[in-house]
């Protein structure tokens, strides 16, 4: 038996921070599944249950600004296991209070439970690969959501990325959420990685997750085709929510390893995603292929961009100030 829950939050605050107002959108699910969990098949029946809350909140927020957060429960009672996510923005600012996904071992209830405490600690890693002979770095943080079909390896991805590790891990669960930390020569970077469930069943809640990403990675299986059409169909969802240039999106054909039962070729990927302007790469998470590539990649557009944007200083030496407001770039506010 199986029981899965999971929140999204989201809602704006005014600029003065005396009145703000929240929606709510709590979805209790008891999903009706066939799981084999930890060797034995197990039956999940289900429940769905769907509600909008009225919310006020705290007075004390005195930005301007969105909030959303999102959180997913499963236990697992045939294994006696479960897994806690809590993937908490706001004001552009996300925080790790919990890691969604464990092997379902009779260990993971207690790791799960100690992480609504203490979790996201052991989940932050720095990469070092660099100093500055210049002083301080600027330091970016950007969010970048994982998207694809189920199975086609965003979690492993994520995991191969942040911890070097690949093993066998249960379906997500609405959303988990990892961090890395680059220091790079030009700037000191934090990665807020989102990797999304590719259930059907948690498609409608994915844009809880997605909003307010800076850049996306939308995943498929080289060896399943269907996993390919997928995808486009997830491009066009982005490009429905977000403005062009607004967010940085790479195409991941994942499993090369599996290399043999390709159904989709490099080149007709290759293809799509230049004439749609996104950043490609082949990998796999099972060989350690090119995974890093990707996200330094995505890095190093991110920072292009940045660069692009920074305001230019002016013949005098003075930076100038567009008061027209031609410059500003609106953010998304499409749901
Ligand atoms: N051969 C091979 N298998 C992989 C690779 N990456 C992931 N897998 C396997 O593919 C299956 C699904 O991997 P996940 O990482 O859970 O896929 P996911 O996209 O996160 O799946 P959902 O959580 O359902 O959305 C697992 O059995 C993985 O071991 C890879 O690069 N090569």
């Amino acid at each position: 038996m199986q029981l899965q829950l999971g929140m999204g939050r989201e809602g704006w605050s005014d600029a003065g921070g005396t009145v703000t107002v929240t929606t709510a959108l709590c979805c209790l699910a008891w999903l009706p599944d066939w799981r084999d969990a930890g060797g034995t098949a197990a039956v999940t029946a289900a429940l769905c249950c769907l509600a909008w809350l009225p919310d006020l909140i705290r007075p004390g927020v005195r930005s301007k600004g969105r909030c959303s957060r999102a959180a997913s429960l499963t236990f697992d009672t045939s294994a006696g296991a479960g897994a806690f996510a809590f993937g908490c923005s706001r004001h552009g600012e996300a925080r790790t209070h919990g890691w969604g996904r464990h092997p379902v071992t009779p260990d993971t209830r207690t790791a799960s439970l100690a992480g609504q405490q203490g979790f996201g600690k052991d989940m932050a890693q720095t990469v070092t690969s660099g100093t500055s002979p210049e002083g301080p770095r600027p330091s970016y943080m950007y969010k970048v959501v994982l998207l694809g079909s189920m199975s086609v390896g965003k979690s492993s991805l994520a995991c191969r990325y942040v911890r070097n590790d690949f093993r066998e891990l249960l379906p997500t669960v609405g959303c988990s959420f990892f961090t890395q930390t680059l220091d790079l020569e030009e700037a000191t970077v934090k990665f807020e990685i989102w990797d999304t469930a590719g259930q059907e069943k948690y498609h409608s809640v994915c844009h809880l997750y997605y909003r307010d990403a800076q850049a996306a990675l939308i995943v498929y299986d080289i060896a399943n085709k269907q996993t390919f059409s997928r995808a486009k169909l997830w491009l066009e969802e982005l490009e429905k929510r977000f403005l062009p240039d607004e967010i940085v999106i790479a195409l991941v054909g994942n499993k090369t390893d599996l290399a043999a039962e390709r159904e989709v070729t490099t080149e007709e990927a290759e293809e799509f995603a230049q004439t749609k302007g996104l950043l490609f790469k082949e990998t796999s998470a099972k060989s350690n292929y090119q995974v890093t590539d990707v996200f330094m990649a995505v890095v190093q557009e991110l920072l292009r961009r940045e660069k692009e944007n920074a305001p230019k200083p002016s013949p005098h030496g003075r930076s100038t100030v567009d008061l027209s407001g031609s410059g500003a770039r609106p953010r998304c506010c499409r749901s």
